[in-house]
């Protein structure tokens, strides 16, 4: 398995792309245009709000899942028993914000969307015409506006040694979404699946962006791309004193959209919610 690094700058940038995420499920960019400041001052300020006492107030409401899901609650990915080791904060743009960290994050959530939509555009005008003929609607106005697009900021916290046997940072797992918009976390650690069951590490580097397919793009395009199960493994030695911070961006469609003849996005979003067990039947 191959997962392509490829410059945002360069002439074949979007043929490259394409081609990496329907091999892998994946490609990393580099020179793309979200600011490294910006992501690496939410990296800071939001490690320091999971390291602080003042999470209560914040913690997630059920029914519209926005804010922090403490470790002991945290997801069972589709299929798997044990909890993920991880504390995650979901910031959708019309949900509650801690006040100082609104501002950064929702101007991050702009930026990225816009960058989103070109991807989206890159990945269309590469399909086949019998896959992009099927589409309710162009991949970058699927997401025009969405309350469902989910800002998610991770942290695995540092490992005791205590954890249950097995238990992962992030256990196997598709994204549910369209696509995924993943900059280099503080540490490497992902994994991708490849067809053979044999695992991966997807290229870390410091400042690139890692970009994921996700089901409802699988959906959409009938499988001519494929959603790849990922993991965050632990890490070994000394790097297991220290916490993981990530900041996935996931682009959903609007409720309405019509992702293909058995699903909109949300009788698709409502089935895997109910699936992961963070959503009531
Ligand atoms: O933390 C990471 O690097 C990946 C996280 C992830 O795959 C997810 O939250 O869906
Ligand atoms: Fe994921």
């Amino acid at each position: 398995m191959n997962v392509q690094t490829v410059d945002y700058c360069a002439h074949d940038a979007p043929g490259r792309f394409v081609q990496s995420l329907r091999e892998t499920g994946f490609a990393v960019l580099v020179r793309h245009p979200l600011p490294p400041w910006l992501i690496s001052g939410i990296y800071r300020d939001w490690l320091q709000f999971f390291e602080s006492g003042e999470k209560e107030p914040w913690r997630f409401s059920r029914d519209t899942q926005d804010g922090w899901f403490p470790p002991d609650v945290s997801e069972t990915a589709k299929g798997r028993s044990q909890r993920d080791l991880k504390e995650f904060y979901h910031v959708y743009t019309w949900g509650r914000i801690p006040p100082e960290l609104r501002t950064d994050a929702l101007s991050y959530h702009g930026t990225a969307n816009a960058l989103a939509a070109e991807l989206l555009g890159w990945i269309e005008a590469a399909l086949p015409t019998e896959v992009s003929g099927k589409l309710s609607e162009p991949l970058s106005t699927m997401i025009d506006r969405s309350p469902n697009t989910l800002l998610r900021v991770l942290r695995y916290p540092p490992l005791s040694g205590d954890e249950p046997a097995g238990a992962l940072r992030a256990a196997e797992h598709e994204d549910i979404n369209l696509i995924t918009l993943l900059p280099s976390a503080t540490g490497p650690g992902l994994e991708v699946r490849d067809r053979q069951g044999n695992w991966h590490a997807v290229p870390y580097e410091t400042g690139a962006l890692v970009v994921n397919v996700g089901d409802m793009l699988q959906e959409a395009t009938q499988g001519w791309l494929p959603s790849t199960p990922h993991r965050v493994v632990n890490p070994m030695g000394a790097d297991a004193a220290e916490s993981r911070i990530s900041l996935p961006l996931f682009l959903h469609p609007r409720d309405e959209v019509v992702l293909s003849e058995r699903h909109t996005a949300r009788t698709y979003l409502d089935e895997r919610l109910r699936e992961l067990g963070i959503k009531r039947a």
